[in-house]
């Protein structure tokens, strides 16, 4: 069996005294796609941003590679992607300097990648379009642009579905399962029906013994 991209043992979070979950434990391994699923309310997105280091509300153990994640928060971070469920553009900015934006810091491309990126998801001839001029499809694709240029093999994607048409979904779920054959991972949630094979589980929201 390949080790693990991540490894989560025991975890537990607790908001405004709400006990999220607990004995939450599971292995992501390469290759792999998996769903966070539970009602709302239940803690997905909670899980999602602690995976991501946004939130440090909880316990347990988290290991990158096999290493405490928190020890090798750097590498760790080049090396995962994380989309939240707002769409996290800036509306005064065009799509591609919204692109700019987000890979500043991360791996240095040309405009025409860029470009590319926004073209594959549908934004041709809305490149140079104020982001506040679109519509909520459109923007979600602005932010859905960044994985068709995302070189990070851990992605960690909260409700990105959001607003995107039925042949949007289609086009995502195959970014989806190329990344899992590249031998990356996904950490997905949403309340969209996948299509996806062999897609693993992470169910929330069942009481104290959580886990997938
Ligand atoms: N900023 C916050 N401060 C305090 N509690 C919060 C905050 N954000 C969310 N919560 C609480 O944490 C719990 C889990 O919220 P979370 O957003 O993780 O659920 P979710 O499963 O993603 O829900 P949904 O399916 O509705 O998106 C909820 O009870 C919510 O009230």
């Amino acid at each position: 069996m390949p080790e693990p991209l991540l490894q989560a043992v025991g975890l537990e979070c607790e908001r405004d005294e709400r006990l999220l979950f607990q004995n939450l434990s599971f292995s992501i391994l390469p290759g792999t796609v998996t769903r966070v699923e539970g009602p709302n309310g239940s803690g997905k997105t909670t899980l999602l941003r602690i995976l991501a280091g946004l939130n440090d509300a909880w316990t347990g153990d988290l290991s990158w590679c096999g290493k405490p994640r928190d020890q090798h928060r750097e590498s760790y971070l080049r090396n995962m992607l994380y989309l939240g469920h707002r769409p996290g553009i800036k509306p005064l900015l065009t799509p591609l300097e919204n692109l700019r934006a987000l890979m500043a810091g991360r791996r240095p491309l040309n405009d025409d990648a860029l470009l590319q990126a926004l073209s594959g998801t549908g934004l041709s001839g809305f490149e140079h379009v104020p982001c506040r001029n679109l519509s909520a499809g459109q923007q979600r694709r602005v932010a859905l642009a960044r994985l068709l240029i995302a070189d990070e093999p851990l992605w960690l994607l909260d409700e990105v579905f959001t607003a995107i048409d039925a042949s949007g979904v289609e086009a995502i779920e195959s970014l989806l399962l190329q990344r899992a054959q590249e031998g990356g991972a996904v950490i997905v949630t949403t309340h969209h029906d996948l299509n996806l094979p062999d897609m693993g589980r992470i169910t929330l929201g069942v009481g104290p013994s959580d886990e997938c």
